[in-house]
């Protein structure tokens, strides 16, 4: 069974190694094979899904097993997501549902980059104009994470692939080491999300999918700019 998910499941998308080298700290690494597994569009029941495609928003299942990639620990390929109409770009929201995950965030402009330690169970807003990857840090445990977001968009891998990855790699001796292909960037801000909290410690009530149906709680998915406290204490002012 796939962790965060009870129902049948389409074919998932996989990145594999060879996807990933443009952003491995170590791109000559010569680990071979699958990496991370994209359940993309899952609805529990035909309304749910209907719901979902009438109010432009996608759930997503990522499992993402335990991985040594020459010292680096295995995590996501990273994007950013583009402006909405409004001129404000499109969030994410995430839940934990297996494991711990280290969502590494950074500001387009780069003036700010965040670290946020996330438990089974926690919520993570992507706010807008921040890319994301997601990192699996641990040795021998299988990080799944499910996601919400809007089908408005496509996601933006050029900068990511031109600077080979993010700004910093988490390094499995514990070490955060600078992309020394970024000019000069801060450095990076740590926040904890813990199991039924955000990063920013609001309470958070049901799963991730219990929201869906909820018009009000994802507004701000599609229409950003209309709801700026979503992520109030999680970027830097
Ligand atoms: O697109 P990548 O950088 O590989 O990251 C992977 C994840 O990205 C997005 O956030 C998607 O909504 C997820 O479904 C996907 O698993």
């Amino acid at each position: 069974m796939t962790p965060g998910w009870n129902g049948a499941l389409p074919a998932p998308g996989i990145r594999t190694v060879r996807d990933m080298k443009s952003v491995l700290a170590e791109p000559r690494c010569p680990e071979t094979g699958a990496l991370y597994f994209m359940y993309r569009d899952l609805a529990r029941s035909a309304p749910d899904r209907c719901w979902l495609a009438q109010n432009r928003l996608r759930y997503d299942v990522t499992v993402i097993p335990p991985r040594d990639l020459c010292g680096e620990y295995v995590k996501t390929k990273g994007h950013y997501h583009p402006a909405d109409p409004a001129g404000t770009g499109y969030p994410e929201l995430y839940e934990v549902t297996q494991g711990e995950a280290f969502f590494l965030l950074q500001s387009r402009t780069l003036d700010d980059i965040v670290l946020i330690h996330a438990g089974t169970g926690a919520r993570v807003a992507i706010p807008p104009g921040y890319g994301h990857i997601t990192i699996n840090p641990s040795p021998d445990a299988t990080l799944a994470l499910a996601n919400l977001v809007s089908t408005a968009f496509e996601s933006e891998y050029g900068e990511y692939e031109t600077l080979h990855g993010a700004a910093y790699y988490l390094m499995n001796d514990g070490r955060i080491v600078k992309n020394r292909h970024y000019p000069e960037v801060p450095p990076v801000r740590h926040l904890t999300a813990v199991k039924g909290r955000d990063a920013a410690g609001r309470a958070c009530t049901g799963s991730l999918y219990s929201l869906v149906s909820n018009r009000d709680a994802l507004a701000f998915l599609n229409e950003p700019e209309k709801y700026p406290d979503v992520f109030t204490g999680l970027t830097k002012d």
